[in-house]
């Protein structure tokens, strides 16, 4: 079976420029990954299609033809398929760019853009430091190629951590380690977000086989509702169950919210918590030394703990312990998935850019989206097990491209858009907007470009392939229109939010403890409370969390209506606030 991923850039966002990518002709019953970038005045979008024994990526840009009429004779299309097809016959993967519509003066110029596209990245490679900001190296590709490593002893620590790995998956699955009541852990619940949520969940989708020895279950929000969901799939299963922790920054408020929920379930469960995730054999924590996970982890005498390293980027760690330890443990061949990116990136190192993959999607992007991100991106992947690979590209394009200053200092707000779901299901949503049923040719036909990625097989070693291609790609892509591709700002700042509230809402409570274990209890107004904890100026904040711990069940009581807050008076229910501060 093949797959294929289609992405379409679309106007939507800024109407006089459109770039929308389509799926080449909807796979039939095997194909491949195909992106494409249509043109159109009506809104555009980026489908990627990926099918199971050929699988066809392809992107259509709508920007192409709005510069320049596409080629629509049949054997100058032919000829350009066959001049610029590329193929890496090591990974089955086949790269056709032959749809975007790129002229040769933009190719020469191109060719000189990428000499300091290519030299920004070999020095990355070297151990630059690439991520000024967090003064930082960057990492991602000596995880597949140790001997790359600037430093020995980061050889070793790579070397070791990979082996223990893979001993500790074995061990886990032979029933070697197994938990207190169980014969064998039966589940994985993975606590994370972001970077150390997509990639394993892509990986798994994409991957896992269908009776592993571990099903995999992911907590990546904080929706209370979402969380008990999955505490309540797993049902008797959850004295059979691995809780594995992944956070680089190891304090992130999200997946701290759903550790401290993990272990209130395991509490009413009526199961020793302590035993299951503060003794051997229950919990694991992946997160960078010496973090406040790594700290709870090792006091509290976890299972284990698996190192990420400060020169790998959430966003791009699926090949850190992060992404290969769920992954061993479903039964996938990780050693595979690191031959395949590896083998992908030697291929992309390659200074010749119509001999690199990722230098052609990159051309292909500035192409399509005018160099300044003028169209959206969608994704279509045309094999169900590729589904999550969309979301994966989400988060490692949007947070690498999307950026309000370039590395001089200028403000050019640079980003581009991704969306997508599913090859088929998005032809009958997405590409009904850029072209009734459309397919490849059909879209083509109207004017829209596209990209179209092949892979014969979906397997550990064409999946770390695919996901070394468009890593390499956003960061070739980033030198080219000068910014930093390792380095996230504005999601810095959100965390830096999340925390100021959470501070809040410790203060809230202590105040309202305070003023609840009075006799007789003191209820508090809003006015009181804010005065109380030296923030009047952040009112609105305390009502906002008090409306929200309201409305969780949590012991706090607000009477009052909702709708005038300042009639509101708050007290706790009980003395004890320990339970409150998840
Ligand atoms: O792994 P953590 O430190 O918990 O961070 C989780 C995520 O947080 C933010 O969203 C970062 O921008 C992501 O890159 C990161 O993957």
């Amino acid at each position: 079976m093949a797959s294929s991923l289609s992405g379409l850039f679309s106007s939507s966002l800024k109407p006089s420029k459109t770039l929308s990518v389509k799926a080449l002709s909807a796979p039939p019953t095997r194909g491949g990954d195909s992106f494409s970038f249509p043109q159109t005045s009506k809104p555009t979008h980026l489908p990627l299609t990926l099918s199971a024994s050929r699988s066809d990526i392809s992107h259509t840009d709508a920007a192409t033809a709005a510069k320049k009429e596409l080629i629509k004779d049949p054997d100058a299309l032919w000829e350009r398929y066959l001049d610029w097809l590329y193929q890496e016959k090591d990974l089955g993967l086949y790269l056709d760019v032959s749809r975007v519509g790129f002229t040769d003066e933009f190719v020469v110029d191109m060719e000189h853009r990428f000499k300091s596209a290519f030299k920004a990245m070999d020095e990355l490679e070297k151990g630059s430091i690439a991520n000024p900001d967090e003064g930082r190296m960057v990492g991602h590709y000596w995880l597949r190629n140790s001997s790359l490593v600037p430093k020995p002893t980061l050889k070793t620590l790579i070397e070791n951590t990979l082996d223990s790995i893979c001993s500790f998956a074995d061990d886990i699955i032979s029933g070697k380690i197994k938990p207190p009541s169980s014969p064998r852990f039966t589940q994985i619940l993975s606590v994370g977000i972001g970077g150390s949520a997509l990639g394993p969940q892509f990986v798994a989708e994409a991957l896992a086989p269908d009776n592993p020895p571990l099903k995999i279950r992911f907590i990546d929000n904080t929706d209370p509702a979402g969380i008990d969901h999955q505490i309540a799939q797993l049902g008797p299963e959850l004295a059979s169950t691995l809780v594995i922790v992944i956070s680089k920054s190891g304090g992130t408020p999200e997946t701290r919210n759903g550790l401290l929920e993990v272990q209130k379930a395991f509490r009413e469960a009526g199961l020793n918590f302590a035993k299951q995730i503060y003794m051997p054999m229950q919990g694991v924590a992946i997160t960078q030394e010496n973090s406040l996970l790594d700290n709870t982890a090792r006091i509290e005498g976890w299972l284990a703990r698996f190192p990420m390293y400060d020169w790998v980027g959430g966003r791009t760690s699926v090949m850190s312990a992060v992404g290969l330890l769920p992954a061993a443990l479903q039964g996938i061949d990780i050693r595979e998935m690191l031959a395949g990116a590896a083998i992908m990136d030697e291929a992309t190192r390659t200074t010749s850019l119509k001999n690199n993959p990722a230098a052609l999607l990159a051309m292909c992007w500035y192409w399509a989206s005018d160099g300044v991100g003028s169209k959206d991106m969608v994704i279509l992947p045309y094999k169900d097990s590729l589904l999550l690979f969309s979301r994966y590209l989400q988060q490692l394009v949007m947070e690498s491209l999307g950026k309000e200053f370039d590395l001089d200092g200028n403000t050019v707000n640079q980003g581009l858009t991704v969306y997508g779901n599913k090859g088929s299901t998005d032809q009958h949503a997405y590409i009904q907007q850029l072209r009734e049923g459309g397919t490849r040719s059909a879209l083509y036909a109207n004017g829209r470009e596209s990209i179209s990625v092949t892979i014969e097989e979906v397997t550990p070693r064409s999946v770390g392939a695919i996901i070394a291609l468009y890593e390499r790609a956003v960061g070739l892509y980033a030198s080219l229109v000068n910014i930093n591709a390792y380095h996230q700002p504005g999601v810095e700042a959100g965390k830096k939010a999340a925390a100021e509230v959470l501070a809040l809402q410790k203060r809230v409570l202590s105040v309202l403890n305070e003023a609840s274990c009075k006799d007789p209890v003191e209820p508090l107004t809003l006015d009181e409370i804010a005065d109380r904890c030296h923030a009047p100026e952040e009112i609105e904040m305390i009502y906002k969390i008090i409306a929200h711990m309201s409305a969780n069940d949590r012991v706090l009581i607000a009477e009052g209506s909702c709708g005038s807050p300042r009639s509101v008076k708050v007290y706790l229910g009980e003395c004890n606030v320990d339970d409150m501060y998840a």
